[in-house]
């Protein structure tokens, strides 16, 4: 067995590791549409700015091309491959949602030189993920937590579930602000309950969503209480209303004093001269994506949604109100349908009546 590679809890306490997932959570927004030559463009830029890891899947993880999500335009090992080729010093990372994606598409990853394996699970559900934890420490990778969602339970309980997945072998563990929810105490509280239960041993991570415009505030605050790795996408590129910029992120932390490898200027222009161009549409907190935010609905589902809303002529914003309100999780887009179709049957009934 090879030895994983996991950062150390005591080195450089200080320092912030941003990991940029334009070409993850980005695939959302672009409907999974990237290219190979999009992914070696923005790989590169990332790569000269001194981003350190940067996640490149399907936006719902290996295994997540299908007829449910949304099928990749290019086949995603194919994108892990060309991301590893333009990387110089970057790690490519992957991210895995245990039974959409399985040991042997993380064995797959490895094999085209995936070296960071993210896995992903609702913040309830942290236990299945202990095989592709041994499986991925097996084959050597770095290894991250993402709990999905964590603003649906309690500090405590988040922690709770954190301890699982270092238990299990995580390396570093993140609160994943999936819907954009969290307002400032809430990301504060989360960060600080997982630093004391897994801090000895592990990271704490930040995963934010724009949809309430939180997304920079709410990962200075997770970073002030003991998160040492954020996420970040360039111009934002996400699902919802995206994710805390990159660029911005660099920034920011810059104007702290706080470390993070990330050349500012370079950040910037990846972010202006290498994404802005082919955005299908900017990253924006419209009546939708603040609706998630403010319903604490995945922001993933955003697409899903206005794809029911423009089929069934419901509004978007509607369909997700109401999917906040039932309290769906990753997994039941098709519960969307459901509900814009019970949107149309009230109005049948209401005209009925009239
Ligand atoms: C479907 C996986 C999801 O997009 C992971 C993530 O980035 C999040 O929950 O915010
Ligand atoms: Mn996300």
């Amino acid at each position: 067995m090879s030895q994983p590679s996991q950062p150390s809890t005591a080195q450089a306490p200080d320092r912030v590791r941003l990991t940029d997932t334009t070409l993850r959570d980005g695939s959302h927004a672009m409907a999974h549409r990237f290219t190979e030559e999009q992914v070696r463009s923005v790989t590169g830029a990332l790569d000269r700015a001194g981003v350190e890891v940067i996640e490149v899947t399907h936006g719902d993880g290996l295994g997540g091309s299908s007829f449910n999500y949304g099928f990749s335009l290019v086949p995603e090992l194919r994108l892990v491959e060309a991301a590893v080729e333009e990387a110089e010093r970057a790690r490519i990372a992957v991210l895995l949602l245990p039974g959409l994606g399985t040991v042997s598409d993380l064995r797959a990853a490895h094999a085209a030189g995936a070296r960071v394996a993210r896995i992903a699970t609702h913040c309830t559900e942290a236990d299945v993920s202990l095989q592709h934890f041994a499986a991925a420490r097996e084959l050597g990778m770095e290894t991250v937590g993402f709990l999905m969602l964590s603003h649906r339970i309690t500090p405590a309980e988040l922690a709770a579930q954190a301890r699982i997945m270092v238990d299990g072998g995580a390396g570093c563990v993140y609160v994943v602000d999936s819907a954009g929810a969290l307002l400032l105490d809430d990301a504060a509280e989360r960060a600080r309950a997982l630093s004391a239960e897994i801090g000895d041993q592990a990271q704490v991570g930040f995963h934010g969503h724009q949809n309430l415009y939180l997304g920079v505030a709410n990962s200075v605050l997770a970073y002030r209480n003991g998160a040492r790795q954020i996420d970040g996408s360039l111009c934002a590129l996400g699902a919802g209303a995206g994710n805390s910029p990159t660029e911005v992120l660099a920034a920011t932390f810059d104007r702290m004093g706080v470390p993070t490898g990330v050349d500012v200027n370079a950040a910037l222009a990846a972010a202006a001269e290498t994404v802005r161009p082919f955005l299908p549409r900017l990253p924006w907190a419209d009546r939708s994506a603040i609706m998630q935010g403010h319903a604490g609905v995945y922001s993933s589902f955003l697409l899903h949604a206005e794809r029911a809303a423009q089929r069934y002529d419901v509004p978007a914003h509607e369909i997700l109100r109401r999917v906040g309100e039932a309290g769906y999780v990753g997994g039941q887009e098709d519960m969307i349908i459901d509900v814009a179709l019970g949107i149309v049957a009230e109005r049948e009934r209401e005209a009925a009546a009239v």
